[in-house]
C-alpha cells in the first residue's frame, strides 16, 4: 500500500510539473496577447519577453524529455537507440504554438496513459501512435520495455517488427479472441508487475466486434496501471465510451487539436491547453526499422548470461587471499564480490521466488569454475523446500557431481544441518590449531605453509535450521554464531540465505558476534530486509536485480552517492540449460578422484548396503547415522550382560529392523557357525521372515524358526517378531538369558509394539537393566523419557527417524533406521 501511494505521489509531481511548464506557457501567451490587446507601445518587448518564456519552457521540457523523448524524428536520429540509463518519465506527444514563430514541446508523463481520438480516415492518429512508441521504445534502456498491440488492421506496427523476433513485442493481436489475451496477460502484469520491464499497451485500432466488458477490462486496466509499468496508448477509443482514467487525451477530430489536463494535473480553467497544438507527425517508416532493429540487437546481447560470470580456463586461481567471484553486472560491468577477511560472510534477502536460489547458483557455478577442489571445499544445505542444489549431485539421469561438493542437502532436515555446523566447527578447531601451531593469526599466512581449501557453507533459507528453542536449534544457534566469528580467521565463509533475513539481526545483536561479520547484503526483490531499515535501495528491484551492499546493509544519507551499494542484474543460469550443463560436465570431468558428494534427503529411506566393515567385535547395522558422511548405525555385540537390542513401537519399520541386524549378522559370519532362531508372532511378518529365512539359509546359515522359540545353548541369535503378541511367556529364562547369554554367545533382539509387555518379559522394570539397546520408532516422547530416564530428552517420533540409545556407552542418537527395499517413504 504505501509502495502504491508513492507511486502516486510521483505520479502527481511529475504530472503537476509538466502542467505547470504549460501553465506557464498559457500564461505567457495570454500576457502578451493582453498586451497586443492594449496596442501597447512596449509590443515589440512583449514578444521578445514572450519569446523569452517560450524559450525557458523549452528548454525545461527538454530536460524532461531528452534525446529520443522529444527531438523532431523527422532528421538524423537524436542518440543511440536503447542506450538509455533511465526509464522515461514524459515524453513528448507535438509542438505548442503560442506565436506563429514560437513554439515549445507539449509533453506528457508516462505515468499515465494517452488516448488519441480522430475520425477513422485521419491518419494524423495513427501517425501520433507510432511517433509515440518510437520514442518509448528508442528511449528506454534496451530490452526493458515489452510491447502488446491491438492493431485490427494488422499493418499499424509493421515497421515496428524487428522486435518481434527479439521478444519484445507479440504479433498484434487483430480479433477479440487476440484482444481477449492481450488483456488476460496485461492483467496478469497488473497483478504482479514486473519492475525490469515497463509494458506498453498500444490500441492501435479496436476490432469491430469488442463489447462493453472488454472496455471495461481495459479500463480497469488503465485504472491499476499507475505505479506497475504499463502504459495504455489508444487509438480510436469509443466516442461514447467513458473516458479511460488515467489518460490524456489528444482529440483531433475538432478544427484545433485539442490536448486535455494530464491525469493528476490541470492547464487551467478550461481542462485542456489553451495554446495551439501540432501533434507529431508519423515518422519516417525507415528511422521505425532501425531503431527496432538496433534494439532488437542489443537485447539478444543484452542481459546477462552465465558464461559472462565464468573465466576462460578451469581452476587457475588460488583461494590463498580470498575468493572472488562475478556475479552479474552493474552499470554494464560486471561486478566482483568476495569472500575474504573484509567480507567473510555473505547474507541474502528476498521474497519467496525472488531469484534467491538462482542468484546462489550461479555465484557457485563463479566459484567452481574459478578455484579447483584444492582451493575450494562446498557444504550446500537447502532448507528452502526446493531442489535447489539438486544439478549438483548424481541422480539417475546424470552421474555427474560438483567435485567441490562434501555434502549437499537436497531435502532439508535440521538433524543434519547441525551435522554440517559440527563437521564446521570441527575443522575450524582442528585449522585453529594449526595456526597457533605455525605462529599465525590469518588464514593467507597459514597457506603459505600448506594446501588447505577455503570452505564455503551455503544454507538456504537458513532460519529454518534456527528456529525454535529446542536444544537443537540452540545448539546450531551458537555454531552458527561461532562460525560467524570465527569463520573469517581460519578460510570458513557462509552465504546465508532467507526470506526473511532479519532472523541473522539475532545473531549479531549479540555485542561480541558484531554486525560487521555481515557487511555483505545482498537484497533481492522483496529483500529490503537484508539492508537496514532505513535503506530502501531494494524497494523497487525486478526479477533478476540484486542490490549489493558492502557496508552491512547501510544506506547514506538521501541522494548522496553509494560507493559500497552496487545494483546488480543477474542472469537466469537456465535460460539456456545447456551452458551450466557444460560447465557441470567440464568440472565432473575434471575432478581430481572419484570422491561424489554426501547427499542427504530427508525424506529417503536408508537401506543396508551389501559390503560392512569388517570388525574385531561384531555389531548389527540398524541404519545411518546422520552426520555429514551418513556412517552406519551400529549396536556392537560384546559378551557382557545385556547386549541385546529392543526395538519399540507398532511401526512396521519395527520387523525391518530386526530384518537388518539379522542380515548385518549372517554376513558377519562364515557359514554353519551361527544359529538364528526366527520367532514371528505376528501374521502380518510372515512373508518378511520367510525371505529373511530362505536367504540365511541359502548363505548356508542354520535357521529355525519356531512360535515358541528355544534358545541355542551356544553362538546364536533369537529373533522375536512382535513379541507382544506372544501367548505367554515367548521365550522361556528370558531374564536369564538376558544376563548371561552373551558370554555364550547368545544375543536376542526382540520387537515389542507396546512398552508395557516388554517391561514385563523383560522384569518388569520400566527400563530394565538387561536390554542395553534400544531402538525406539513412534514411541510418544513421554514413554520415551520415561524409559531413557531422561526428562529432557526431547525426542519426537517422526516418520523414517528412529531413536537409537546404547545404555552401555550413555549414546542416544536420532538414525534412519534402515528399510526393506521398497518400503514407501
Ligand atoms: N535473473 C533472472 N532472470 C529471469 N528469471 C529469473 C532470474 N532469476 C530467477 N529467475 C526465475 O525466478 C523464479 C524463482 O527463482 P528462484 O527459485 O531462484 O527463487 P527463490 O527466491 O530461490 O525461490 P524460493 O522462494 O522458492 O526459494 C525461477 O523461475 C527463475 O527461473
Amino acid at each position: 500500500m504505501p509502495e502504491e501511494v508513492s507511486t502516486v505521489a510521483r505520479l502527481r509531481t511529475s504530472i503537476e510539473r509538466a502542467a505547470a511548464l504549460h501553465r506557464q506557457a498559457t500564461a505567457a501567451a495570454d500576457a502578451a496577447e493582453r498586451d497586443l490587446d492594449r496596442q501597447c507601445p512596449e509590443k515589440v518587448d512583449a514578444d521578445a519577453a514572450q519569446r523569452g518564456i517560450v524559450a525557458d519552457l523549452a528548454s525545461a521540457a527538454a530536460r524532461l524529455v531528452p534525446g529520443w523523448l522529444g527531438a523532431p524524428l523527422d532528421v538524423a536520429p537524436p542518440a543511440v537507440p536503447g542506450a538509455g540509463a533511465q526509464r522515461p518519465t514524459h515524453v513528448r506527444i507535438g509542438v505548442a504554438r503560442p506565436l506563429d514563430d514560437a513554439e515549445f514541446p507539449v509533453i506528457v508523463p508516462t505515468g499515465g496513459h494517452l488516448a488519441i481520438d480522430a475520425e477513422p480516415a485521419d491518419d494524423r492518429a495513427i501517425g501520433l501512435l507510432r511517433s509515440v512508441l518510437l520514442r518509448l521504445v528508442a528511449a528506454h534502456p534496451a530490452g526493458t520495455v515489452r510491447v502488446r498491440a491491438i492493431d485490427r488492421s494488422g499493418t499499424a506496427l509493421v515497421a515496428f517488427q524487428a522486435l518481434i523476433p527479439a521478444g519484445l513485442m507479440r504479433e498484434p493481436a487483430i480479433n477479440d479472441v487476440g484482444l481477449r489475451a492481450v488483456l488476460s496477460e496485461a492483467e496478469q502484469w497488473v497483478r504482479q508487475p514486473s519492475r525490469r520491464y515497463a509494458l506498453l499497451l498500444v490500441i492501435a485500432s479496436l476490432p469491430g466486434s469488442v463489447d462493453d466488458s472488454d472496455l471495461a477490462r481495459i479500463a480497469a486496466l488503465a485504472e491499476q496501471a499507475p505505479g506497475t509499468g504499463l502504459q495504455l496508448i489508444v487509438a480510436g477509443w469509443p466516442a461514447g465510451a467513458p473516458p479511460l482514467p488515467y489518460r490524456t487525451l489528444v482529440s483531433l477530430r475538432r478544427r484545433y487539436p485539442l490536448v486535455t489536463d494530464p491525469p493528476g494535473g490541470s492547464f487551467g480553467a478550461s481542462g485542456s491547453l489553451d495554446v495551439p497544438v501540432v501533434p507529431d507527425p508519423d515518422p519516417p517508416a525507415a528511422i521505425v526499422r532501425s531503431v527496432c532493429e538496433r534494439i532488437a540487437a542489443h537485447t539478444e546481447s543484452g542481459g546477462p548470461a552465465l558464461t559472462e560470470l565464468l573465466p576462460d580456463q578451469l581452476w587457475q586461481e588460488s583461494s590463498a587471499d580470498g575468493l572472488a567471484v562475478i556475479i552479474g553486472r552493474a552499470g554494464g560491468n560486471p561486478l566482483t564480490l568476495r569472500l575474504s577477511d573484509l567480507t567473510p560472510h555473505w547474507m541474502v534477502g528476498g521474497r519467496e521466488k525472488s531469484g534467491k536460489t538462482t542468484f546462489i547458483v550461479n555465484v557457485l557455478y563463479g566459484l567452481s569454475t574459478r578455484y579447483g577442489p584444492d582451493q575450494l571445499t562446498l557444504y550446500l544445505l537447502d532448507f528452502s523446500g526446493g531442489a535447489g542444489f539438486e544439478e549438483f549431485v548424481p541422480t539417475g539421469g546424470e552421474p555427474s557431481w560438483l567435485p567441490h561438493a562434501r555434502a549437499v542437502c537436497v531435502e532439508a532436515d535440521r538433524d543434519y544441518g547441525r551435522a554440517v555446523l559440527r563437521e564446521l566447527e570441527t575443522e575450524l578447531a582442528d585449522r585453529a590449531g594449526r595456526c597457533e601451531d605455525a605462529g599465525v593469526d590469518r588464514f593467507a599466512d597459514l597457506r603459505k605453509g600448506t594446501e588447505l581449501p577455503r570452505i564455503v557453507c551455503v544454507i538456504d533459507e537458513f532460519p529454518a535450521l534456527l528456529r525454535g528453542n529446542d536444544a537443537l536449534a540452540r545448539e546450531c544457534f551458537a555454531l552458527v554464531e561461532s562460525l560467524v566469528r570465527r569463520g573469517r580467521s581460519y578460510g570458513i565463509h557462509l552465504v546465508l540465505a532467507s526470506e526473511s533475513a532479519r532472523t541473522v539481526e539475532s545473531l549479531y545483536a549479540k555485542r561480541d558476534a558484531g554486525a560487521g561479520q555481515f557487511p555483505v547484503r545482498i537484497a533481492l526483490p522483496g529483500g529490503s530486509d537484508a539492508l537496514d531499515p532505513l535503506n530502501q535501495a531494494a524497494d523497487q528491484l525486478g526479477l533478476g536485480e540484486a542490490i549489493v551492499n558492502t557496508a552491512g546493509g547501510l544506506g547514506g544519507p538521501a541522494g548522496a552517492s553509494r560507493a559500497h551499494e552496487r545494483r546488480v542484474e543477474f542472469p537466469d543460469p537456465y535460460a539456456e540449460p545447456e551452458i551450466p550443463a557444460t560447465v557441470r560436465y567440464k568440472l565432473w570431468e575434471k575432478r581430481p578422484d572419484d570422491r561424489s558428494p554426501w547427499v542427504f534427503r530427508a525424506g529417503t529411506r536408508a537401506q543396508l548396503p551389501a559390503v560392512l566393515p569388517v570388525t574385531t567385535v561384531r555389531s548389527v547395522y540398524l541404519g545411518r547415522r546422520i552426520d555429514v558422511p551418513l556412517s552406519l548405525a551400529d549396536f556392537p555385540l560384546e559378551d557382557t550382560p545385556g547386549r541385546h537390542l529392543a526395538v519399540l513401537g507398532p511401526s512396521e519399520l519395527g520387523a525391518d529392523l530386526l530384518d537388518a541386524a539379522a542380515r548385518s549378522l549372517a554376513a558377519q559370519h562364515r557359514p554353519g557357525t551361527a544359529h538364528f532362531v526366527i520367532a514371528p508372532f505376528v501374521a502380518a511378518v510372515e512373508p518378511l521372515t520367510s525371505r529373511l529365512t530362505a536367504d540365511l539359509t541359502e548363505a548356508g546359515h542354520q535357521v529355525t524358526v519356531s512360535t515358541s522359540p528355544q534358545c541355542p545353548e551356544r553362538d546364536g541369535y533369537l529373533f522375536g517378531f512382535g513379541l507382544d503378541s506372544a501367548p505367554g511367556q515367548a521365550v522361556p529364562d528370558l531374564p536369564d538369558v538376558l544376563r548371561n547369554g552373551p558370554k555364550r554367545g547368545i544375543h536376542v533382539f526382540g520387537w515389542w509394539r507396546g512398552l508395557r509387555r516388554f517391561a514385563e518379559d523383560t522384569g518388569g522394570q520400566a527400563a530394565p537393566a538387561d536390554v542395553a539397546g534400544l531402538a525406539l520408532l513412534n514411541v510418544p516422547a513421554a514413554d520415551a523419557a520415561v524409559l531413557l530416564g531422561d526428562p529432557n530428552l526431547g525426542w519426537q517420533p517422526r516418520p523414517n527417524r528412529a531413536l537409537l540409545h546404547d545404555r552401555d556407552t550413555g549414546r542416544t542418537e536420532v538414525i534412519i533406521p534402515f528399510a526393506q527395499p521398497g518400503r514407501p517413504a
